[in-house]
């Protein structure tokens, strides 16, 4: 029991639902099965009862006229006044009246007889066969009874009384069968009626007590689900705001969410005073669902902005980190990493070059106009050759007054032409009022198996060689 509670909402709202579905489909079939045992038994009642009831009216009629019959009889038989033509007469009427009556036996028996052959009868099978018995035992009796009768006229008038007695014994069994049956057909008859009534009656109380009872579970449902979506809602909007609570005040520990519904002691929360202080207006939303989308909303800004200043910062770091911060262009380390991807690509064949470029007798430069102004020289320095390097060409300051040029898909000739361009460039520049410099330049082109200390090695060595030779020109190795 505990664990169903515990289970999450979809799985409860699923577990109703079926219910419900179920309930209702018990219901529709109750009702379909219900509705065909009426219809059957209405059925029963148009094609068995309401012939049979028809038929003992009938029945009823012709016995009436067969006491009739028996008192004329008596009264001719009396007055001793019976001719031939009387005689006939009476025995038409009497084999018509024997001809109806045992028709109409015969239509009852039929009756019952089809509506049990075809299952209609579906109420009190074993009354309807024993009718069937009565009903042709009657036949037989009042057979015999219409032969007795039909004797006696023929030795009328002046009957002896010893012959009417058996007659009379005859017709008084007669009619008592017929009574009983007649009265035996109704009884069932209405039986049945009451019965089929009651039926419809029951079937009404119980379709309505199904539907109420399927109303009054579709009602808890959606009152639950309702419920169970605000108290979800309520969960979600507690965490956001505790979240934004910790973004906005990263010192606070936010509050955990109470498990069991909205956490009544979380003030941050609950007073609108406390909210507005913390930098969150009181909710003024429709709904639970706009409140809430409104607080995603502010919280996914925030989150936006803290992610632009981190990226800001990010930059700031990677820029700091491989710039040079005298001269603004990339320093070693982003020299090392350059040259790494250069020798990795000079192994599918694009051919590379460096160059090392020092500054003649900047030692100088310095004793004679002093460090701030060493310093100036080297910024213009570096900012005269950026501007003159070609698209493929980066430069470094791998310390103190030492650059290096790197020069991407660039051979041995025409980087030598193009160190020789740099070169001029420096020493035609108009350097005032910063004292005029010159630079050395020592080149080499990448060779397999060139690694970067190999290839720095040979330039190193031609700028040794350039300083060696007199400085302001260039060397390659
Ligand atoms: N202003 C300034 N001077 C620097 C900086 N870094 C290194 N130096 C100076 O650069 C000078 C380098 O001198 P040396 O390496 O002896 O050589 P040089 O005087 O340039 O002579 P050659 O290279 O042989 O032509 C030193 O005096 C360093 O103090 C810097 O960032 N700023």
């Amino acid at each position: 029991m505990l664990k169903w509670l515990n289970a999450s909402m979809t799985r409860k709202i699923s577990g109703l639902s079926f219910v419900l579905l179920s309930f209702l489909l018990i219901v529709i079939l109750y009702s379909v099965y219900k509705l065909q045992s009426i219809n059957q038994e209405m059925r029963e009642v148009a094609d068995i009862d309401i012939p049979l009831t028809d038929t003992i009216s009938q029945i009823d009629k012709y016995q009436l006229q067969q006491d009739l019959l028996l008192a004329r009889l008596h009264e001719l038989d009396a007055q001793a006044t019976l001719d031939h033509e009387q005689q006939a007469r009476l025995i038409g009427r009497i084999g018509r009246h024997t001809l109806d009556t045992h028709e109409a036996l015969a239509q009852l028996e039929s009756i019952i007889q089809t509506g049990l052959h075809r299952r209609r009868i579906r109420l009190d099978i074993k009354a309807h066969r024993s009718l069937v018995q009565q009903i042709h035992q009657l036949r037989r009796l009042q057979q015999s009874y219409s032969d007795q009768t039909i004797r006696i006229i023929d030795q009328l008038p002046a009957l002896p009384k010893t012959l009417w007695a058996p007659l009379h014994q005859q017709e008084a069994e007669l009619d008592r069968q017929m009574s009983q049956l007649l009265a035996q057909i109704e009884t069932l008859t209405q039986t049945i009626a009451t019965t089929s009534e009651h039926q419809e009656r029951n079937f009404m109380l119980i379709n309505a007590t199904l539907g109420i009872s399927a109303l009054g579970i579709g009602l808890y449902l959606t009152l639950y689900i309702i419920q169970s979506f605000r108290t979800r809602l309520g969960h979600i909007q507690t965490q956001i705001k505790n979240l934004q609570n910790s973004l906005h005040h990263p010192a606070t520990k936010p509050t955990q969410p109470h498990l069991d519904g909205p956490s009544k002691t979380n003030s941050t929360i609950s007073s609108p005073v406390q909210a507005q202080q913390n930098g969150f207006a009181p909710p003024r939303h429709q709904d639970e669902l706009s409140g809430l989308e409104q607080d995603l909303r502010q919280m996914l800004n925030h989150w936006s902005e803290t992610l632009q200043n981190r990226d800001q910062v990010e930059q700031h770091l990677l820029t700091l980190a491989t710039t040079d911060q005298l001269t603004g262009i990339f320093n070693r380390h982003k020299w090392d990493e350059q040259i790494s991807q250069a020798l990795d690509r000079a192994t599918t064949g694009e051919p590379f070059s460096v160059l090392l470029v020092d500054v003649d007798y900047f030692k100088q430069v310095n004793d004679q106009h002093g460090h701030d102004v060493g310093d100036q020289v080297l910024y213009v320095l570096a900012q005269t050759l950026s501007e003159h390097l070609l698209q493929q060409c980066r430069i470094f300051r791998l310390g103190g007054e030492e650059f290096a040029i790197l020069m991407l898909n660039t051979d041995d000739s025409a980087a030598q032409k193009r160190a020789e361009t740099l070169r001029s460039l420096i020493e035609a520049h108009q350097w005032a009022p910063l004292p005029s410099i010159t630079i050395s330049i020592g080149g080499s082109s990448y060779q397999k198996p060139d690694n970067a200390q190999s290839l720095l090695k040979r330039a190193d060595q031609a700028l040794y060689e350039a300083k060696k030779a007199g400085r302001n020109q260039v060397s390659w190795h």
